[in-house]
């Protein structure tokens, strides 16, 4: 068994849609990446290639090629299960946590859930997404941006 970290941030930005666990959410501002940034699937992405020690998913996915400009990040995710299938590990669970002040993404959770645990080939128990407002303090408190969180246990295949 391995564990594995991943943070991600991205800013909100006007004309963008809000993409997050592969949820597009109705808001009036979305998150502004080269991707789809998807700030929750980013964090994930980084926790499982962390807890393989393959880097991170700018190394992977550089932000300086077209190939990943409006990337759909869940193909991405996909993308680094089967890095860490080549080097003989699979995902065991995950548990993420979204710093975001609004809007509330309860509604969504499972949803987001359901759209990680089949990325990943995981049971639904095996996938936990959570989420905290920042308490109106610092860039997630005043609305410029979103954070997620993730951690990651992987195993042998
Ligand atoms: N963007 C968010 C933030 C929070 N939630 C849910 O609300 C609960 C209370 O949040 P606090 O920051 O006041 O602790 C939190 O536990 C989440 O269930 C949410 O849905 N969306
Ligand atoms: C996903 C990638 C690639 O499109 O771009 P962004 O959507 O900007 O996301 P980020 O988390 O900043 O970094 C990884 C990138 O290389």
């Amino acid at each position: 068994m391995r564990i594995g970290i991943g943070i991600d941030v991205h800013q909100f930005a006007e004309g963008r849609k809000l993409i997050i666990g592969g949820v597009d959410i109705p808001s009036p501002v979305g998150l502004h990446g080269h991707s789809d940034a998807d700030v929750l699937l980013h964090a994930i992405s980084d926790a499982l290639l962390g807890a393989a020690a393959l880097g991170d998913i700018g190394k992977h996915f550089p932000d300086t090629s077209p190939d990943y400009k409006d990337a759909d990040s869940m193909i991405l995710l996909k993308h680094v299960c089967k890095l860490l299938a080549r080097e003989g590990y699979k995902p065991v669970n995950v548990d993420a946590m979204l710093l975001l002040e609004k809007p509330k993404i309860a509604p969504y959770i499972d949803e987001m859930r359901r759209n990680i645990a089949r990325c990943l080939g995981l049971e639904l128990n095996a996938v936990s997404v959570k989420a905290t407002t920042n308490e109106k303090l610092g860039y997630v408190g005043r609305q410029e941006g979103a954070c997620a969180h993730a951690v990651c246990l992987i195993e042998n295949t």
